[in-house]
């Protein structure tokens, strides 16, 4: 019989590239499995509006419907999984923490079941110590206030949504199933995030309880050859195009327009660009429709800075590139990413918002300025390089990642 591994991504394009990227790395280090990805086709016509605030809250909803599409297929990953259990040993089922509803379904079938945590280990401390959280009194008088977690920077922003809604109860039940599994794949490696690691290997995010064998393999990132992808996704942010004009420096920006678009006309990016701005900006900028090559364009010599949702794969990327990052969170887990690559890894200056959730145009100016021209900028991107040759050496021969990935195949193939 074949050894196969199994991996269920979750559909958001953040998700699945890096599962992808996940299979590929396995099988390049270990041909001699055969691998399987179990995709299913998201749903369309997500109502994604404009604002920041807004994106919050659609963010929530998308993030419900993430853990709502596994459920619907559970019967047919059941089937699935039997019958490719018939004509090979599958030796590991690696799920999405999204795909949470699935983690019975393997499990019944005895079949040892891992997560592929998409972002970064620091998340991943936060993650696991939810529950601990959530039976912490002092949460429960003071919600929205910021929380203490094993291994990150004091005072983290808390959860951003509601303890008592839905996807907090989802999020505790998989962060439950999470340390029962067989062990957990995390796309970090250790130099950058060796405290919150540590933290979790030595069990103080799960006090009391087990902690999953956790092996940091990252990072896990797409090449700039095959970067060139379409995304259903985005938002846009039409009046922060001053604060670039305004920095007076050099720029590609990808604007993203909301999908309702396809129930409305196509916008041109006339209409979601302040006045003028094309025309005035004609001789330093240039201004993309929807998407661009990130990893290629991050990896060109002349850039000098990436302005980020800190999506932790684009961080990765350019992390990858050695670019350093100006931090501008929107929604999911990036708040938490913004506080991690500030204040704990110094590789990236923080975009901050006004009291309304907003960011203007002037605070990103001085940011974008602050990147490029002062002396802290100046220190982020001697520590970006850093961390881009750290990030090399931990998947070369000997590196930690690779040692990481070789422990996790050795399990594997002695199961
Ligand atoms: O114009 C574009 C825009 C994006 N990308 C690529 O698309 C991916 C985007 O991934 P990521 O930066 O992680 O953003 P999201 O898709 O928003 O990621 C989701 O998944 C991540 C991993 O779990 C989380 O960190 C984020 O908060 C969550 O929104 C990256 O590989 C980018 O290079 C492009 O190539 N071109």
């Amino acid at each position: 019989m074949k050894d196969a591994i199994v991996l269920y991504p979750s559909p958001g394009m953040g998700h699945l590239i890096s599962m992808v990227e996940l299979a590929k790395l396995i099988l390049t280090h270990h041909p001699t499995f055969s691998m399987t990805l179990i995709i299913h086709t998201p749903p369309s016509n997500q109502t994604v509006e404009t604002s920041q605030q807004i994106a919050t809250t659609t963010a929530k909803y998308i993030a419900t419907l993430e853990f709502e599409l596994p459920r619907l297929h559970i019967p047919s990953v059941h089937r699935f999984l039997q019958t490719l259990s018939e004509t090979s040993k599958v030796k590991a089922f690696v799920i999405d923490f999204f795909c949470d509803a699935a983690f019975q379904v393997s499990t019944n079938l005895n079949i040892p079941t891992y997560y592929y945590f998409t972002t970064s280990g620091g998340g991943l401390s936060h993650f696991l110590y939810l529950p601990t959280l959530h039976r912490n009194p002092d949460s429960e008088s003071n919600p929205g206030q910021p929380v203490s977690v094993p291994g990150l920077p004091p005072d983290i922003p808390p959860p951003a949504q509601d303890r008592t809604s839905e996807i907090s109860k989802k999020f505790l039940e998989t962060s439950t199933h999470m340390a029962e599994s067989s062990g957990v794949v995390v796309n970090t490696f250790e130099l950058l995030e060796s405290r919150a690691l540590r933290a979790i290997m030595d069990g103080l995010c799960l006090p009391g309880k087990r902690t999953p064998p956790v092996f940091p393999v990252g990072p896990v990132i797409s090449t700039a050859e095959n970067s060139d992808k379409e995304d259903e996704n985005g938002y846009s942010v039409g009046r922060n195009g001053y604060g670039l004009e305004n920095s007076g420096h050099r720029f590609l920006w990808v604007v993203r327009d909301s999908p309702n678009e396809e129930k409305e006309k196509e916008k041109g990016l006339d209409e979601i660009l302040p006045e003028g701005f094309i025309k005035r900006t004609r001789n330093r900028g240039l201004v993309v429709k929807r998407w661009a090559p990130q990893v290629a364009v991050l990896s060109h010599d002349s850039v000098g800075g990436f302005v980020t949702h800190c999506g932790w794969n684009s961080v990765l990327e350019a992390i990858c590139a050695g670019v350093p990052m100006v931090a501008w969170p929107l929604y999911a887990e990036q708040r938490l990413n913004r506080v991690l690559l500030v204040e704990e890894m110094k590789l990236a200056l923080p975009v901050d918002e006004s009291e309304d959730g907003f960011v203007s145009s002037a605070e990103l100016e001085k940011r974008v300025r602050e990147l490029m021209e002062s002396e802290r900028g100046r220190e982020v991107r001697e520590r970006v390089k850093l961390m881009r040759d750290g990030a090399k050496a931990a998947m070369d021969a000997g590196g930690s990642s690779l040692a990481a990935l070789t422990e996790l195949t050795q399990l594997w193939k002695q199961s």
